[in-house]
């Protein structure tokens, strides 16, 4: 008998066209760690290592088809959102979590790209604060998307940690504030906030600008990890190890901030 259990993970997110970031950095991932990826795609962007050229959003409604044809046949072990772009997309999301009582839920609450093109219109940040942190169990905002979700100034640890606070208030079960925007030369820092206790995912800094899709590379090898049944201190501290072999390993594509690796985690390993 076949007793072989294949792990499904489902990505919302935006297309970047660069394949370094959004829907593509998230399936690399799910891939390279053992999980089915899956995608509804919630806006195109013309993007490359230099910037982003164009964005075009879809309708709804082709959001909630995308979702409705994977989830009714495929199923899904855990899912990641990324680019959601506006109010209503983040509605119809939240609205999908509570429909198919989706319990593994990370939320990538990405706003602005390297270069400044806004990914998140600025009227959807409360949308992301009142309709999905209450149904998500890990949130990952870098610092200046903690400082906007917030609505303070965040330079200290002390400051990470009272935004932290925060956002658990907001209903979301774990708050990650990725440490990749702090101003230390030496280390970059993630802190976890399960609502008790604070855990630090510590990794050298790497001196590169080839940093385009950390965060989504990291959020997708969380959401990978959920959805093998590993626990949220476990599947953060994969996904750490895994974006840091991403970045020290990079492919030095492009004439801008490149993309990083998504194969050198599972190199590393010999496989
Ligand atoms: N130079 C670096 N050296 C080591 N780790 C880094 C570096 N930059 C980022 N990281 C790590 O990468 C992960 C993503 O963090 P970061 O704060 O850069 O996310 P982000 O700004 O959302 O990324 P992006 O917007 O490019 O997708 C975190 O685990 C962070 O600690
Ligand atoms: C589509 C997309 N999603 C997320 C990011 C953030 O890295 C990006 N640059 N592009």
């Amino acid at each position: 008998m076949d007793t072989k259990t294949t792990f499904k993970a489902l990505t919302i997110a935006g297309s970047d066209s660069g394949g370094g970031a959004g829907i593509q950095a998230d399936l690399k991932t799910f891939q390279e760690l053992d999980v089915f990826g899956m995608s509804a795609i919630t806006a195109i962007t013309a993007q490359n290592t230099l910037g982003v050229d164009g964005v075009y959003p879809l309708s709804e409604e082709a959001v909630i088809k995308q979702i409705d044809a994977v989830s009714t046949d495929i199923g899904v072990d855990a899912i990641k959102t990324g680019m959601l772009f506006s109010s209503e997309i983040i509605e119809v999301v939240a609205s999908k979590i509570k429909q198919y009582e989706w319990k593994n839920v990370v939320i990538d609450p990405v706003m602005i790209a390297k270069g400044g093109s806004r990914l998140l219109q600025e009227e959807a940040v409360k949308a992301i604060k009142e309709q999905l942190l209450p149904v998500s169990l890990v949130i990952t905002p870098n610092i200046p998307e903690a400082e906007v979700l917030t609505d303070r100034t965040i330079r200290t640890l002390d400051d990470r940690k009272e935004a932290a606070k925060q956002l658990y208030d907001l209903g979301v079960k774990h708050v990650v504030i990725k440490g990749g925007h702090a101003d230390s030369q030496n280390e970059s820092v993630d802190l976890l906030y399960d609502g008790r206790v604070f855990d630090y995912f510590t990794r050298n800094r790497i001196d590169t600008q080839h940093t385009h899709g950390t965060g989504c590379t990291f959020a997708a090898a969380i959401t990978a990890e959920l959805a093998k049944g590993q626990s949220i201190p476990t599947a953060v501290g994969i996904a750490k190890d895994f974006i840091h072999a991403a970045i020290e390993d990079s492919l030095g594509i492009g004439n801008g901030h490149g993309p990083t690796n998504h194969w050198a985690y599972r190199r590393a390993r010999g496989r």
